[in-house]
């Protein structure tokens, strides 16, 4: 595992520390090409981390464009919906005046027709993302890719940039980037918190397949440094 861990003490403290680092790469990325771009996950964890960032006032956020990793295939009005959390928790106030760029796309299925439409959207941003902030669940997943997924080699191996995925466990339909997408970025965050989420990381960084614990596929990627944001 070629990847850095900064452990905190408290989530507060995970918080700051992880909006400081962001910030930094969205105004270098501001700075060099006159805007940039933010990919985050959605799940529980990063609400606190969203709410510390989207107060910050030295991000020029008219000039960021936020969007996320992966979605339920529900829309923004429904409280599954990543868009929602990202709408309610990140994009307030400072931050209230950055692009959004959603991955859900319409319709009750990600049809391939939805997913075009997705697709066409998320190839209009420009890349390497500045900021990728990955989350993880308790199987190991990464994004929406779960064990057991009907399209988890095409998002493992696949030139995306996202697809649909469903999977025991995944709830919803998904849509997800690929792997190939999240790892073109400039930073690349890996944001746990709690015991069992940091044993679910040791057991992942140990030997198996990829498919049985999916995050194995960033763990183990050579392309892009990973940083591990943990607090208890
Ligand atoms: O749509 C999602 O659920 C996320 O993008 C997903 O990849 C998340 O990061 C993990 O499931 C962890 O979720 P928690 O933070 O809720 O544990």
């Amino acid at each position: 595992m070629n990847a850095t861990r900064r452990s905190f003490g408290t989530k507060e403290d995970l918080a700051l520390a992880l909006a400081e680092t962001v910030a930094e790469h969205l105004n270098d990325g501001i700075g060099a090409r006159g805007h940039a771009v933010l990919a985050v996950s959605g799940g529980s964890t990063p609400a606190r981390f969203f709410a510390v960032l989207g107060r910050r006032k030295d991000i020029d956020w008219e000039k960021v464009t936020v969007t996320l990793v992966d979605e339920r295939w529900v829309d923004e009005t429904n409280d599954r919906s990543n868009a929602l959390l990202v709408n309610e928790k990140l994009l307030q106030g400072p931050a209230a005046s950055a692009h959004f760029v959603p991955l859900y796309s319409g319709g009750d299925e990600p049809t391939s027709a939805a997913i075009a439409r997705t697709n066409l959207a998320v190839n209009a941003l420009p890349t390497p993302f500045d900021v990728v902030i990955l989350g993880m669940g308790h199987d190991g997943h990464t994004a929406s890719f779960f064990p057991g997924g009907d399209n988890l080699a095409a998002a493992l191996t696949g030139e995306g940039p996202a697809l649909a995925i469903r999977a025991p466990g995944a709830g919803e339909p998904r849509v997800t980037l690929v792997l190939k997408r999240l790892l073109d970025a400039s930073g690349l965050y890996l944001h746990i918190e709690g015991e069992e989420k940091l044993a679910t990381l040791e057991k992942a960084a140990s030997e198996g397949p990829v498919e049985d614990m999916p995050i194995r596929s960033i763990l183990r990627q050579s392309q892009t440094p990973l940083t591990i944001f943990w607090s208890p």
